[in-house]
C-alpha cells in the first residue's frame, strides 16, 4: 500500500519536527523460540522496529504474539536468533491491568518507582503528573475494586509511563474493554505516545485497532509465528474517530483482514 501524498506517520512526523532518529529502537534478528516440552513457538522472525514507530502485531490465536513480547522484555530468553532493545527503559501493559488490590491508585502508580529506589517526594510527584496525564486525577485514592475497567488501564498505564519508557509493550491492552471505552483509550493512548514519544509494539486481535493505532501492523503465520506480511500506514496522527469511518481506511483493513485469513488458514 502506498503512503497518501497528504498525510504523513508519527515516523515521519516526527523527522519534520527533527526529533526522530532511523536508529532502531528494537530489533528481532532470526529470532525462534523452542519450550523446553518441544513446542515450537516462533521461527526466524526478522523485525527491526524504529524509535518513534508505532507496530502492531496481529496474528492466529497461540502463534507466537505473547511469547515475542516476552522475549524482548528478557522474561524469557529466545532458543535462537538475536534481539537488540535496551531494557532497562521498557514499559509494559497487559489485557489485565495487574494492579495490587491492597494499594490505592496513588500506590500503585508509585509502585515501580519504589522498587527503583525513587524518593517518596520524587515518586509523589511524577505519579502525580501521570495520574492527570491518563485522567485520573481525583482517584487517586481510590482502591482499584472501585475503578472501571478503562479506569483500571489508565492506572496501569500511568504505573508505566512513571519510568517514561523509551520502547513500550502492550499485549491486547483493551481486549477486556467494551468498545466505547476502547476507542476512547485508543485516543488517549495516541495522545500519550505522540506526547512521550515512545517507540511502541502493540498487540491485538482487533484489525481496526491496529490499523488505527499504528505506523506499521505486522501479520504473524500461525504457529510456528512467522512474519508474513508488513503493512504501513498511511494516515497521520493524531487520528480522529472519523477515520474509522474513511474509505481508505477499510480498504487497508480489508486487506489486513485478507492476509490474516489466509495466516489462520496456513
Ligand atoms: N511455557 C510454555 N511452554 C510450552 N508452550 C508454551 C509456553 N508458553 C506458550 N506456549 C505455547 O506457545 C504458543 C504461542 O503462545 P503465545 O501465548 O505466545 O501465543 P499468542 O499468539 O500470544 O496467543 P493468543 O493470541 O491466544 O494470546 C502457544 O501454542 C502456546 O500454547
Amino acid at each position: 500500500m502506498e503512503h497518501h501524498p497528504a498525510t504523513l506517520s508519527a515516523q515521519e512526523n516526527r523527522k519534520v519536527d527533527g526529533a526522530a532518529s532511523q536508529a532502531n529502537a528494537l530489533a528481532f534478528d532470526r529470532v525462534g523460540m523452542q519450550f523446553p516440552d518441544g513446542t515450537l513457538a516462533l521461527e526466524d522472525v526478522t523485525l527491526h522496529i524504529k524509535q518513534g514507530e508505532f507496530v502492531s502485531v496481529v496474528g492466529p490465536s497461540g502463534c507466537g504474539k505473547s511469547t515475542l513480547l516476552k522475549i524482548a522484555s528478557g522474561l524469557i530468553p529466545q532458543t535462537s536468533g538475536t534481539v537488540t532493545v535496551d531494557r532497562n527503559n521498557l514499559g509494559y501493559t497487559f489485557q489485565d491491568a495487574t494492579l495490587l488490590p491492597w494499594r490505592k491508585v496513588l500506590g500503585n502508580v508509585e509502585l515501580l518507582m519504589e522498587l527503583r529506589g525513587y524518593s517518596p517526594e520524587e515518586r509523589r510527584r511524577i505519579a502525580q503528573e501521570q495520574i492527570n496525564l491518563v485522567g485520573l486525577s481525583g482517584f487517586e485514592n481510590h482502591y482499584p475494586k472501585r475503578l472501571s475497567g478503562g479506569m483500571k488501564m489508565r492506572a496501569s498505564l500511568a504505573r508505566s509511563l512513571a519510568l517514561n519508557p523509551s520502547v513500550f509493550m502492550f499485549d491486547e491492552p483493551f481486549g477486556a474493554l467494551d468498545e466505547i471505552t476502547r476507542e476512547r483509550l485508543n485516543d488517549e493512548l495516541i495522545d500519550l505516545y505522540m506526547r512521550k514519544g515512545f517507540t511502541g509494539l502493540f498487540i491485538t486481535h482487533s484489525i481496526p485497532e491496529a490499523v488505527y493505532m499504528s505506523s506499521k501492523v505486522i501479520v504473524m503465520s500461525r504457529r510456528p509465528g512467522r512474519i508474513l506480511q508488513v503493512f504501513d500506514v498511511p494516515f497521520a496522527y493524531p487520528r480522529a474517530p472519523e477515520l474509522r469511518y474513511d474509505a481508505d481506511f477499510s480498504a487497508l483493513c480489508g486487506e489486513i483482514s485478507i492476509s490474516l485469513r489466509q495466516a489462520i488458514e496456513g
